[in-house]
């Protein structure tokens, strides 16, 4: 006579105790391999191992589970065991929400970044003279903004290009941000140009192209000055927090995150506004968050509401490229705003209501 229903599950629910136990032994045992595997340096899946042991335990399977049943089970085991290893990794990342809950916030020449306040950065594709660099400063002072790019090293796609006027152009940042009180920011390309950077700019900026040049993330790291990273023109989220982790790790704790826009099929922008990066990098990280609208549109026409949506979404602040004559700009003459459409924007950013002034 067949055991009444209520016993069967009384054995069941035995069984599953069992089962539960052996799964969390197992995941133990899974976490210590993760952590092995981080020393190492080596990653996480490894499908060589995940299918010996799938053929082995569809050899030594003795029914009723089908083996494609058994296969399935064991891999949804396996697909756990990556998630928890990649979230005990993502624990030990030092610019992980995981590592530090609360925002990191950054201290910019007395503006405060990542804070709840958000920042206007603006300034000039590049530093091309000093009148130049004068008359876009004064026109930020009189508007409120406290911090302004300029680029005086500047990767260009051509080497026919113009390339910056380098330590030059460090120089007139430093000379005309002392005269409007403005902090300032610019890209350095080469990991030896870093230290002799802290004496003219606040805060170093790594361009998109450079986001995995290792070698100038660590340097960086070094530095006595935050930095601001932008995400590369195809890189993914996680390779981007990577990237900043390699600047946490050597010592520089002071990383701003900006998405730029990446590079997509899309034609009528210069790149595509990734606007989901805000709030992603915003959970996964405890760093500010800021948004070049400039650089990812590539566009004049469309940056106010590109501005609201990133603040919208969460960003700690907004980069624009401004310049007194586009028209005539050494580069990204087509993106600049002139002085007053960069007043235009402003306000328009101020009244949406989206923007808390520090
Ligand atoms: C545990 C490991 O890491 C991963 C998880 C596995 C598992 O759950 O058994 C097997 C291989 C890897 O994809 C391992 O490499 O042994």
């Amino acid at each position: 006579m067949s055991q009444p229903l209520e016993e069967l599950r009384e054995q069941l629910d035995g069984i599953n105790h069992e089962l539960l136990k052996l799964l969390n032994k197992r995941a133990e045992i899974v976490r210590s391999i993760g952590e092995i595997k981080d020393k190492q340096g080596v990653p996480k899946f490894d499908p060589v191992r995940e299918r010996a042991m799938l053929e082995e335990l569809t050899r030594q399977n003795p029914g009723p589970f089908k083996d494609a049943e058994v296969k399935h089970i064991f891999k949804e085991i396996f697909k756990a065991s990556l998630n928890l290893q990649e979230e005990d990794h993502k624990q030990q990342l030092l610019v992980s929400r995981k590592k530090q809950p609360e925002n990191t916030v950054i201290d910019v020449l007395g503006t405060p970044v990542g804070g709840g306040s958000q920042v206007m950065i603006a300034g000039p594709c590049s530093v091309e003279s000093y009148e130049q660099l004068r008359t876009v400063a004064s026109a930020l002072k009189d508007a409120g903004v406290k911090v302004m790019r300029g680029g005086a090293f500047k990767p260009r796609t051509s080497p026919y290009d113009f390339q910056g006027l380098g330590i030059e152009g460090l120089k007139m940042l430093k000379e005309v941000a002392a005269e409007f009180g403005l902090a300032t920011i610019s890209e350095i390309v080469h990991p030896a140009h870093i230290e002799l950077a802290e004496q003219y700019i606040d805060v170093i900026q790594i361009g998109a192209r450079n986001m995995q040049n290792f070698e100038l993330l660590k340097a960086a790291g070094e530095a006595n000055i935050p930095v601001l990273l932008k995400r590369g023109i195809a890189a993914t989220l996680e390779e981007f927090v990577h990237a900043a982790e390699y600047i946490a790790v050597n010592g520089n704790s002071r990383v701003m995150l900006i998405e730029r826009g990446i590079r997509t099929y899309e034609k009528w922008t210069r790149n595509t506004l990734d606007i989901s990066a805000v709030p992603l990098l915003k959970q996964e990280t405890h760093l500010p968050v800021l948004v070049d609208v400039s650089h990812s549109t590539g566009r004049k026409d469309i940056l106010l509401p590109c501005a609201k949506a990133a603040l919208a979404a969460g960003a700690d602040g907004i980069m624009v490229e401004v310049h007194p004559e586009p028209q005539v700009a050494l580069s990204d003459a087509a993106q600049q705003l002139n002085i007053p459409q960069f007043q235009e924007l402003w306000e328009g950013i101020r009244l949406s209501g989206l923007f808390k002034e520090a």
